[in-house]
């Protein structure tokens, strides 16, 4: 399987505390990838390095076979941040047709992203008068246009009602089945047997790296939740192990 993203041995500081220790994985092109971990286990901060926004402390992080952080790479790769990144005093389409404007993309890309997301019927209005939900699909349509290559996704279904998160998690298979690469993080277990891939991460370390399948089989157990539960109390009694 070709490779998207390699991370070798990524050292992150933030704050003045490690955040990632010698983090390494290995993320495979057009495919999804889900990255799930608990609140503050360092999801959001291995994605920054690897759209190249995060200063590193050691390692590496390959990006379509460049650097991450590489100027070739910034049209390559669509970005979603957790808070949504999009302008309140413009409406949903000029904010769309601002990111395509940027892309050096044809207007009309703006009105394809708008409708990919669900958002066609509100185009015209101002995205500080949108729901949380329909503001979150809106910085996502940004995220998409120009059809990167790699799309990195930092939560992108919180806030959205059951239908819309399956519609979203359809459209991210069609995206990945047209050859794209996405990176989607989660705290959320039952999305995560939606991906084609885990990584599942712990207090900056990597406890899992497989697919869904593979992940229950190891832990023993058809739950997902209850998986990751067993797997970091297997990590943590080899710890104790090594301790000793
Ligand atoms: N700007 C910052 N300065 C200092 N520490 C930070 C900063 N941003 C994040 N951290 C710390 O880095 C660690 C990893 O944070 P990160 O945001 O990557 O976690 P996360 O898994 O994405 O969490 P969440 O699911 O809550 O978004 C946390 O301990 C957090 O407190």
């Amino acid at each position: 399987m070709e490779t998207a993203i390699e991370v070798r041995d990524l050292v992150v500081r933030r704050g003045g505390r490690e955040v990632l220790h010698r983090l390494s994985c290995r993320v495979p092109a057009g495919r999804v990838t889900g990255l799930l971990g608990p609140s503050g286990s360092g999801k959001t901060t291995l994605m920054r390095a690897v759209v190249g926004v995060q200063k590193v402390s050691g390692g590496s992080v390959s990006v379509l076979g460049t650097p991450a952080g590489s100027p070739a790479l910034r049209r390559r790769i669509g970005y979603l941040t957790q808070a949504p990144s999009v302008y309140a005093d413009l409406t949903v389409r000029e904010n769309a047709r601002y990111f395509a404007t940027l892309h050096g993309t044809p207007a009309a890309e703006a009105d394809r992203v708008i409708a990919e997301v669900g958002l066609a019927d509100a185009a015209k209005q101002l995205v500080g008068t949108l729901s949380g939900g329909q503001r979150s699909r809106a910085s996502l349509a940004c995220a998409l246009v120009g059809r990167p290559e790699l799309i990195v996704l930092d939560e992108p279904t919180v806030g959205q009602d059951p239908v819309l998160r399956d519609e979203l998690w359809r459209r991210f298979h069609a995206l990945a089945a047209d050859g794209a690469t996405l990176l989607v993080s989660s705290h959320v277990m039952d999305e995560a047997a939606r991906c084609d891939r885990l990584l599942m991460i712990r207090d900056g370390a990597l406890i899992a790296d497989d697919t869904p399948d593979a992940v229950r089989r190891r832990a023993g157990t058809d739950d997902l939740d209850e998986a990751f539960l067993r797997l970091i109390r297997d990590q943590e009694r080899d710890v104790e192990r090594g301790a000793s």
